[in-house]
């Protein structure tokens, strides 16, 4: 049994989820005032643990702010309190009070007239222990950090002036900001920026994830995330999600669950899964290679390697452990035909991945594996391929699972009338998987995966080293791989499919780690796959 906080680590909320789930809480009996004391209280605390951080503005490290270290009166730690309307300004009020007490030099800017009746009796708390008020951007002292309680997940509707130039003016300052709840002027569900927004060092995600943590757009926003954890009890979070189709943070107990993939002590190789990779041109040679190493790494019993002829020696030289194919190829070197060896057909294999490097020359060979009644991973010119023959009414016809993993442009290409993936990420795969019935892999810098029954699995961390060629080939061996002894393992393909995507995100982290952001090229990470596992 999973314990609570694997299991709330692991909930992603939209707005609406979270005030139901808060409002159970409340209509059972937990007073309003007293659950903004305990999470302003947690926030407070954490506030005073988190070491000073270097803050980085435009990629460039400003300076080294001392801030919160040791006494507060020695270091004359000033801290800003930005006060919004709502709740989220009542939970920056009680952090004020707090910090006030604890010896820090506290300031509150409070630019709205009209408040919630608790903020405003916290906001009059504040100014009677001597807590100095500001309503103007003009009057703010100076601060070595912010505390950002404008707006939580009630922001309804785009920033406007006065408060929108407030925050572009804060964001200018060289100090860091700690945001409550998400970063004020981000949309809860989709990240989107609604005019402005904070630009957060850190941010406090209220008690379970929302959305926005895992949009692209929102990510620059949103500093370091961590969860405050307020002990809101599973029963409610269970019966405010029992109907919705489920958002899952892939955490490393979810992932690693699954990996390394159980085998028996007597087996054999044919048992371990037989993955056939159909990849590679005379133009894109490495590709197919980055595939193989991705597939090697899967652990996959029996590994067979489609590529045009005068590619094989090439193929054997890097993985001599692989069957490699070499099939007759087009004047511009493409497979013109998949020339499998005797008493072999599609049929052999338990997973097909075919894509990367193929350029579009290999049409005739992307439409036999659709054909075929075998599960398939589709990628890179797989992809291109597909949307040319129409994705959705294609995919249908299919009688196994299909895995789609494109990036932002090839997702486009193949579903044009799905809202643009870049507004909605999540709510564009899903749409894409329930109407092409294909398990949906969008990659970005936090991957996402839809089956077509709505669940979506989001790979909550990553590192921008893996956008860089061949980083996407890599993980399309490893994920056939995987998808191939699963096959003959009964675990459910999105599982696999998610822990694919969670592995080589983590070997990416790994890697840059070890060698920086810039030494994480795609051969490299494959050397790292491993490592997450053994480390
Ligand atoms: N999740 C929980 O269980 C808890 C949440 N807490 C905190 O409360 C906020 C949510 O509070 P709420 O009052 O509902 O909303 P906000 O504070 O985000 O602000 C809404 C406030 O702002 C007005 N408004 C909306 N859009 C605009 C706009 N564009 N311009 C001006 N004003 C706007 C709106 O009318 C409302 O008055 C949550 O994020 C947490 O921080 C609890 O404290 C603890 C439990
Ligand atoms: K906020």
């Amino acid at each position: 049994m999973q314990n609570r906080q694997e299991k709330i680590s692991q909930v992603v909320v939209t707005a609406v989820q979270m005030r139901d789930i808060e409002d159970r809480i409340f209509a059972a009996g937990m007073p309003v005032v007293a659950l903004m004391e305990k999470v302003a209280g947690l926030i407070a605390r954490r506030i005073q643990e988190i070491p000073p951080t270097p803050l980085k503005k435009g990629g460039y490290i400003l300076s080294n702010t001392p801030f919160l270290r040791g006494s507060p009166q020695a270091g004359g730690s000033r801290v800003g309190i930005l006060v919004g309307p709502g709740h989220n300004g009542g939970d920056a009020l009680v952090v004020a009070r707090e910090l006030h007490f604890r010896g820090y030099e506290v300031w509150i800017y409070s630019p709205f007239s009209k408040l919630k009746e608790l903020t405003s009796q916290h906001l009059q708390y504040a100014q009677s222990l001597g807590i100095p008020i500001y309503q103007t951007i003009e009057q703010l002292p100076n601060s070595d950090l912010l505390i950002d309680g404008l707006f939580g997940f009630g922001l309804e509707r785009k920033l406007t002036n006065p408060i929108a130039s407030a925050i572009n003016q804060l964001n200018e300052l060289s100090v860091p900001i700690y945001s409550i709840d998400l970063p004020s002027g981000l949309h809860t569900d989709t990240g989107e920026v609604l005019g402005t927004a904070i630009r957060a060092t850190h941010t406090f995600c209220l008690g379970l994830w929302k959305l926005a943590f895992f949009q692209d757009q929102a990510l620059e926003y949103l500093g370091k995330a961590e969860l405050i954890d307020f002990d809101i009890p599973l029963a409610d979070v269970k019966a405010v999600l029992k109907d919705a189709p489920s958002i899952r943070r892939i955490t490393p107990a979810t992932a690693l669950a699954n990996l390394p993939l159980p085998r028996p002590s007597v087996t054999h190789k044919y048992k371990e899964g037989h993955l056939l990779l159909i990849c590679g041109s005379r133009r894109y040679a490495g590709g197919a290679i980055l595939t193989g190493l991705g597939a090697r790494a899967s652990g996959v019993g029996m590994l067979s390697i489609a590529v045009p002829e005068s590619l094989k020696s090439l193929l054997v030289s890097h993985l001599p452990e692989a069957l490699i194919v070499g099939c007759p190829e087009t004047e511009t070197g493409a497979i013109a035909q998949l020339q499998l060896p005797e008493k072999t057909d599609l049929s052999s294999f338990n997973a097909i991945a075919c894509g990367p490097g193929l350029t579009q020359d290999a049409t005739p060979i992307v439409q036999e594996v659709i054909e075929s009644d075998r599960p398939l991973i589709l990628d890179a010119d797989g992809l291109n391929i597909l949307a040319q023959m129409g994705a959705i009414a294609t995919l249908k016809k299919r009688q196994a699972v299909t895995v789609l993993t494109p990036h932002t442009g090839e997702f486009q290409r193949l579903f044009p009338d799905v809202p643009d993936a870049k507004h909605d990420r999540m709510q564009a795969i899903r749409e894409a998987a329930a109407q092409s019935e294909a398990i949906v892999l969008l990659k970005g810098s936090r991957t996402a995966i839809a089956n077509p029954q709505g669940a979506v699995w989001i790979v909550p961390e990553s590192t921008p080293a893996l956008a860089r060629g061949g980083s996407g080939d890599v993980l399309t061996g490893l994920l056939g791989g995987l998808l191939a002894q699963a096959a003959t393992k009964e675990i459910p393909i999105e599982n696999i499919v998610a822990t694919a995507a969670w592995w080589h995100s983590q070997a990416g982290i790994l890697a840059a780690q070890e060698r920086t952001e810039l030494g994480v090229d795609a051969f490299t990470l494959t050397q790292y796959l491993i490592k997450v596992l053994s480390n």
